[in-house]
């Protein structure tokens, strides 16, 4: 996985309305993290009604322009689209065969949604004849059985089987699309040249827009950045897939044009680029901002890091796991002293729910695990669980409710970050079999991001009506709680203080315990 932007030039035609052809790649290359290029193979003339006119530039200019481009850049990444006719085509080609890529991607566009044809006829054989200088290839159905030589096929298993023959006669990944499909499912399978079974087959229930002008140019190119930073195709399916089921719900907000309109490729970013440059519309991003310098601390520490890579000893494990037993018990109290002082309805069952499934399912999941490893009693509670848990008690019980909220709110949020990055770390480290892989895969656990998302607008509704004075204890109460959440994660591998009975990193609450505690107070919602 790498870290640094991806530079990805895409190859393609103009949208004047911007939602599709290389105006839809550059924004979906940014939205996916990357450094957007463009090199123009024709003038569309189009909108979101249909296609008025179609220019096509002398091929030398095309020519020009990626060499202008590669001469300079370093290219991490292509992503081709509309090339129109057979001296574009073989222009690119050239280049191509030139530059070898670590990353091609070729969308063989040929007709538009609205109907445009932005593929001359006789360019189909020329076409056919480059896939094999892409790495993927992502034709929609009518594309995909142009590219075979054969009718369209009749269902989703024979356009799998039609993906796999253009796969193993062009040497080449093909993605088959389900968009175009009839019904309200929208598959879509990574198909190799090797077996005819899908290296990756994902679905989902179709999202209900007209508004999807520009999908299959979106996906091609967010697929060709994504490639860059992970470097594994179905990973990058999987994300690019996500994303833009997003961008098609919320698309119809958009309200550009009269047809078929654009996605909203930025839907992800929307609420911070909203309040960009002014003062944070929300009082959580303030406190996100506040506390970027402690939670770098603790992705720096040893026990993070070896967690994350799989060197972390059983021993240190174990006594996270232990101390954040410990933890959950007062945790569980500290939400339901919440639940109780809480304004309204929603807010007292979301953390009466959240206390239920702490002191519950969560501690019971704990006892096995430790059980397993033969610890059956309890150490105990080691200085750092008895500050965090003190301090919790005290701020859900003393302080005024948003108060007791900033203060419970990072053991979901930093948590939740605190998980992301340990399945970075466990990503790169590759390992085959990470000794802790079932552990990290909890912190993904879709009801944990839920409930971290509610505690969030919790607090931040809590702040919209707060004094000055009070958003300030909030915020301190917050930013404790995080340094405390450090302390914790630092505990297991600090040396045990001389004479506690909590026995090898005894001194800390478990960091591993939170990974599996708090997707399950999320589950429970
Ligand atoms: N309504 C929808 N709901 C969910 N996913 C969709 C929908 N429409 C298209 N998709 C997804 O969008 C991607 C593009 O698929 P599609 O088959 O429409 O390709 P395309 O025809 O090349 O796109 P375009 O419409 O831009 O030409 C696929 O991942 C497909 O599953
Ligand atoms: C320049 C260009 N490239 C590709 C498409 C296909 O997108 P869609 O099928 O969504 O119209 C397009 N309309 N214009």
């Amino acid at each position: 996985m790498s870290a640094r932007v991806p530079r990805v030039l895409a190859v393609a035609g103009t949208d004047p309305t911007g939602g599709a052809g290389q105006h839809a790649d550059l924004k979906s290359i940014a939205a996916m993290g990357g450094y957007g290029m463009s090199a123009v193979t024709a003038v569309v003339v189009q909108n979101t009604l249909g296609v008025r006119s179609v220019h096509v530039p002398p091929a030398e200019v095309l020519t020009a322009q990626l060499e202008a481009v590669s001469d300079d850049v370093v290219v991490d990444a292509v992503k081709i689209g509309m090339l129109g006719s057979v001296p574009v085509i073989e222009a690119v080609a050239r280049w191509l065969a030139q530059h070898r890529l670590p990353v091609v991607v070729l969308d063989p566009v040929m007709v538009a949604t609205s109907g445009g044809r932005l593929l001359e006829p006789d360019a189909e054989d020329a076409l056919r004849a480059v896939l094999g200088l892409a790495d993927l290839v992502t034709p929609n159905l009518q594309e995909l059985a142009v590219l075979a030589g054969e009718d369209p096929a009749p269902s989703w298993t024979a356009a799998l089987a039609q993906g796999h023959r253009v796969a193993r006669t062009h040497d080449v990944l093909v993605l088959v699309k389900g968009g175009h499909l009839a019904g309200d499912r929208t598959p879509d399978a990574l198909v190799g040249p090797g077996s005819p079974e899908p290296l990756v087959a994902l679905d989902g229930a179709r999202v209900p827009t007209a508004n999807s002008h520009g999908t299959g140019c979106s996906l091609s190119s967010a697929l060709a950045t994504l490639q860059v930073r992970h470097g594994d195709w179905p990973t990058s399916l999987r994300i690019a897939r996500e994303w833009l089921r997003g961008a098609l719900a919320e698309a119809d907000g958009l309200e550009v044009g009269g047809g078929s309109g654009p996605v909203h490729h930025f839907h992800h970013v929307q609420d911070a680029l909203a309040s960009w440059g002014t003062a944070p519309e929300r009082f959580s991003e303030e406190l996100w901002a506040d506390s970027a310098g402690v939670r770098r601390q603790i992705e720096e520490l040893e026990f993070v890091r070896r967690l994350g890579d799989g060197r972390l000893a059983p021993e240190p494990f174990l006594a996270y796991l232990d101390q954040d037993l410990q933890y959950l018990e007062h945790y569980g109290r500290a939400l339901a002293q919440l639940a109780a002082r809480a304004p309204d309805e929603a807010s007292r069952r979301f953390f009466a729910a959240g206390s239920l499934s702490c002191t519950e399912t969560e501690a019971q999941l704990h006892r096995a695990r430790l059980r397993q490893a033969g610890r059956e009693r309890p150490a105990a509670a080691g200085p750092t669980t008895r500050r965090y848990t003190a301090f919790l008690l005290a701020a859900t019980a003393a302080e005024p409710y948003p108060v007791g909220l900033a203060a419970v709110l990072p053991c979901y949020w930093v948590y939740a970050e605190v998980g992301r990055h340990l399945q970075g770390l466990a990503e790169a480290a590759g390992h085959a079999e990470h000794p802790y892989a079932d552990w990290l895969a909890t912190y993904a656990d879709e009801g944990f991001q839920e409930a971290t998302r509610t505690a969030r607008r919790l607090l931040d509704e809590a702040a919209r009506e707060a004094s000055p004075a009070l958003r300030e204890r909030m915020r301190e109460a917050f930013l404790e709680a995080c340094a405390l959440e450090r302390d914790f994660f630092a505990a297991p591998l600090e040396p045990p203080l001389a004479g506690t009975a909590a026995g090898p990193g005894g001194q800390g609450r478990a960091g591993a315990g939170a990974a599996g505690r708090l997707p399950r107070v999320g589950a429970i919602e």
